[in-house]
């Protein structure tokens, strides 16, 4: 079609329309001429859909999966993060999909013709900017409407349990991956903490503003997620650098009603006192020199507070760094504190990787495999469990490791709890080294900048 277009524009189109006549049988042959004629005597429909709005991502999830796509000439290839979660075989869990791009497309929908068009442009700073429309031959726009309802229907289905986590492109805000929804009982956390997200989960908080802070690997981000799922809200992430005040404000105008607002390592973003602080000598069209003021910040998380529906949660390893101002009171009604793994939490995290998946239904973040099924060498009657999670706790001291490390060594060893207690004093062993070095390095490199 690409092709008739070079040498008799206009034919491309008039193939699309004229080519089923010629190779479908009788029966749609009429349905169709009622389309064609329709297009003749009326012209045509169009919704354009911006490429920072989701419905974008639910044009673009329906399109690669129809015919039509499969059979473009140009076509954009990217990894559908939908299916990651979901899916059993490695391949399967990247799989590629395929989506015409830069040009134009014809397709039967309904049996009524169909135009979907995309371009992909350059825009500043190397940056890629797309636009896309869909356009009917007809006059009536509720066809196009309806189309686009089945996309969102289709898409809506796909993030079934799903949390969809947003981050932003300059200042649009744009999906980046749907991921299963994260129960709260998969979040290891001490007991007191336990209390308090048991109110929680009674019903969306009165709170808005929360502050966890703690050791890296402790859940921050976790809980965040957990609590997103338990209440069906998408993950608005928000990362400070690479922002101005301009941008920052058109993107919090752009959050939709019910969201979290998740600002990760608050005491790391880029801020600046006062408007205007930022270095006058650096280039303000680099997006590495942007900065936003810290009155611009808090102007919007106050908007943000007295907004219903939408929770702010900020994460940082060092509450000490952070401005009074910033997490003040009424800005975050709730400090939580996670801490390295206590007795408790060492226990949990335990039965959390040796319980088999028909009493916990837990699987392991990483490989998406179930862990120990009933059978193997690690499916174990309660008791003897319970024992040999005695024993691993009495060799691994309290408050020294964070949940995430023991987690992970307890994978690297999900198929035998024996393997881990034998192997447990030689893993800390090793990363008592490795902190050592890394913090000789680290003092090594201060005391650099110190001359
Ligand atoms: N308390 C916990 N319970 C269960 N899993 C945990 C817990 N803490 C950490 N993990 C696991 O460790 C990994 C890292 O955790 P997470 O990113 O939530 O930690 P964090 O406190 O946000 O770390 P950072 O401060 O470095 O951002 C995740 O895969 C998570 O599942």
């Amino acid at each position: 079609m690409p092709l008739l277009d070079l040498f008799f524009p206009g034919l491309g189109p008039a193939w699309a329309l004229l080519g089923p006549f010629l190779l479908a049988g009788q029966a749609s042959i009429v349905r169709r001429f009622a389309s064609v004629a329709c297009f003749c005597c009326s012209g045509m429909s169009k919704i354009e859909v911006p490429y920072a709005d989701e419905a974008y991502d639910m044009l673009i999830f329906w399109v690669c999966s129809q015919p039509f796509a499969q059979s473009a000439r140009t076509s954009l290839a990217r990894i559908d993060l939908k299916s990651f979660a979901a899916s059993g075989s490695h391949a399967e869990k990247k799989s590629l999909h395929y989506s015409p791009c830069n040009g134009r497309s014809y397709f039967w929908y309904k049996h009524r013709l169909f135009v979907f068009h995309r371009q992909r442009t350059q825009g500043e700073f190397g940056t890629t900017r797309e636009e896309a429309s869909i356009s009917y031959f007809g006059r009536n726009p509720a066809v196009l409407r309806e189309l686009l309802n089945d996309c969102q229907r289709y898409y809506l289905k796909s993030v079934e349990n799903k949390t969809t986590v947003f981050e932003h492109q300059g200042d649009r805000w744009k999906a980046s991956k749907s991921i299963a929804k994260r129960e709260m009982s998969t979040v290891i956390i001490n007991k007191k903490l336990k209390e308090m997200t048991w109110y929680t989960r009674r019903g969306l908080p009165y709170q808005r503003g929360y502050l966890l802070y703690g050791p890296p690997g402790t859940g921050k981000s976790s809980l965040c997620l957990s609590i997103a799922g338990h209440f069906d809200l998408d993950v608005y992430v928000l990362t400070m650098s690479g922002l101005d005040d301009h941008s920052l404000k058109s993107l919090f105008a752009e959050l939709p009603q019910h969201c979290i607002v998740l600002l990760e390592d608050v005491d790391a973003t880029a801020v600046h006192r006062k408007p205007g602080d930022a270095s006058q000598s650096v280039s303000q069209n680099d997006p590495a020199n942007r900065k936003v003021s810290l009155s611009t910040l808090l102007n919007v998380l106050d908007g943000l507070a007295s907004s219903e529906g939408r929770l702010l949660i900020m994460t940082t390893n060092h509450i000490e760094r952070l401005d009074p101002a910033l997490i003040r009171p009424s800005r975050v009604d709730m400090k939580v504190e996670l801490y390295l793994a206590d007795e408790d939490m060492i226990n949990q995290l335990f039965y959390f990787v040796y319980n088999p998946p028909s009493k916990t239904n837990i699987r392991d973040d990483k490989s998406e495999t179930a862990l120990l099924q009933p059978g193997e060498e690690g499916a174990l009657e309660d008791c003897e469990l319970l024992h040999l999670g005695q024993v691993f706790v009495a060799k691994v001291p309290k408050l020294e490791f964070s949940p995430a490390e023991i987690l992970s060594f307890l994978l690297a060893n999900k198929h035998s709890p024996h393997h881990a207690i034998a192997n447990v004093a030689a893993w800390m062993e090793t990363l008592r080294e490795e902190r050592t070095k890394l913090t000789r390095t680290t003092s090594w490199a201060l005391d650099d900048d110190d001359h």
